[in-house]
């Protein structure tokens, strides 16, 4: 078991079977030539849907109670009897895709896995790290994250495996909302704040005398508790060299939060390649790059590191992330202040109109994909490593469970009427 560094403080989990569902036969392009649907829906790439999913039934899950001095007034979402509640289950979701937009219908969720994994993260997210306080249950429900992550997931051999992507994200999310966002957040001071959480992820090795301070720091706010704890399951369930790659991805993040802070401060607008560039870091990388983690098996570092793999992958972050720029550009246009998205920024720098920039934008969005997808078939015939396949097939599948989360998260997102 790889040594997360961390001290030790949750119960460890159970040893998850890691075997790796059967791959495809004979190797295949994963994707559907460039070019091949014209904009808006596409069939579902050949392949990626391929994948079995064997699921592990898992023990009977009961949820722990708060532990340790103290915890108990910090026992959230809680009802009088004392059992945590997941959100209801909901219908299958509904929600417009935003027209003209290329991207590819994913099958419902399975609704088991969802409900499991909504149980199981709001009980982690309450009793092991107290994310949020209680007036933020209903946007945490909201957010829907079990059924996001089982979306972007469909080839996870169980459900400690979805959880691991699952508590990431909700960290990821925590850091982003208080730190940098709507619950607290600011650029005053963010440079500190991230480069101490990033200590969760990426452990201080210092004397005797000052890691106990570094350690304690780590239970100090919601972001750090999610962090650190996140990160110790993480690494239980992956390699050494996956741990590294999530640590090197989410500098990466860090980073993009900077530079996004800094213009916020300065009320700068960037000129459009510029934003892209700072949204190629605060970008949703970290999470199609432990595609491989979760669903039990390892892209080698050198094969992950590769020019063209490295491509491929920032192609589709960037594709994912403009997906949220435009699904939440009406929550972005309500929030106070200037909130820079991609057709904020084109609409100011290139003198368009809000709705002919989102528009231009909604493009800017279709070339990344097409280049995404003629890119990764190209890789994956020149390079047809069963693990090269399936992690393409894996981001492949991330790319699409994403749209289909933003598309479906109405609690979240609504569309502008510009059509
Ligand atoms: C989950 C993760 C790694 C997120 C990092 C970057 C990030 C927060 C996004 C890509 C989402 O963008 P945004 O902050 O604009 O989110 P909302 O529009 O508020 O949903
Ligand atoms: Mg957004």
């Amino acid at each position: 078991m790889p040594d997360s560094g961390l001290s030790p403080g949750q119960p460890s989990l159970p040893d998850p079977p890691v075997t790796p569902p059967p791959l495809p036969g004979p190797p295949t392009l994963p994707f559907p030539p460039a070019g091949a649907a014209g904009a808006g829906t596409a069939a579902a790439p050949a392949g990626v849907a391929d994948i079995p999913v064997p699921v592990t039934p898992e023990p009977g899950w009961i949820p722990r109670g708060p532990s340790g001095l103290g915890t108990a007034s910090l026992s959230l979402a809680r009802h009088p009897e004392g059992a945590l509640e997941a959100p209801a289950p909901t219908a299958p979701a509904e929600g417009p895709a935003i027209p003209g937009l290329y991207h590819h219908p994913v099958a419902e969720p399975d609704p088991v896995r969802v409900e499991e994994v909504s149980l199981r993260i709001k009980a982690w997210a309450v009793d092991e790290v107290q994310a949020f306080p209680p007036e933020w249950e209903d946007q945490f429900d909201g957010f829907s994250v079990g059924r996001y992550m089982v979306a972007c997931h469909p080839d996870a051999p169980t459900v400690d495996h979805l959880m691991a992507a699952t508590r990431l994200m909700v960290a990821e999310n925590a850091v982003d909302d208080c730190y940098c966002e709507d619950h607290g957040g600011s650029p005053i001071g963010l440079g500190s704040r991230l480069l101490l959480a990033h200590t969760a992820l990426d452990p201080l090795h210092t004397t005797a005398e000052y890691a106990p301070d570094w350690a304690e720091s780590l239970h100090s706010d919601a972001p750090r508790r999610a962090y650190r704890s996140a990160m110790e399951y993480f690494v239980e369930l992956a390699t050494p060299s996956q741990s590294d790659r999530y640590r090197h991805d989410m500098a990466r993040l860090h980073l993009g939060y900077l530079a996004e802070a800094a213009w916020a401060e300065t009320e700068h607008v960037p000129e459009v390649w510029e934003y892209l560039a700072m949204r190629q870091f605060n970008n949703f990388r970290p999470c199609p790059t432990i595609t491989d983690t979760v669903g039990g098996y390892e892209l080698p570092a050198d094969l992950h590191a590769s020019p063209a793999m490295q491509r491929v992958i920032a192609l589709a972050g960037n594709a994912t992330t403009i997906v949220n720029d435009l699904y939440s550009y009406t929550k972005e246009q309500r929030s106070p202040g200037l909130h820079l998205n991609l057709p904020v920024v084109i609409a100011e720098r290139e003198g368009l109109s809000e709705q002919d920039a989102y528009l231009k934008a909604v493009e800017v969005h279709n070339d990344l994909m097409r280049t995404f997808e003629a890119e990764a078939a190209e890789l994956a015939a020149a390079c047809p490593v069963p693990t090269v396949l399936r992690f393409l097939k894996g981001v492949a599948a991330w790319v699409d469970g994403n749209h289909y989360w933003h598309r479906t998260n109405t609690y979240r997102y609504s569309l502008p009427s510009f059509w």
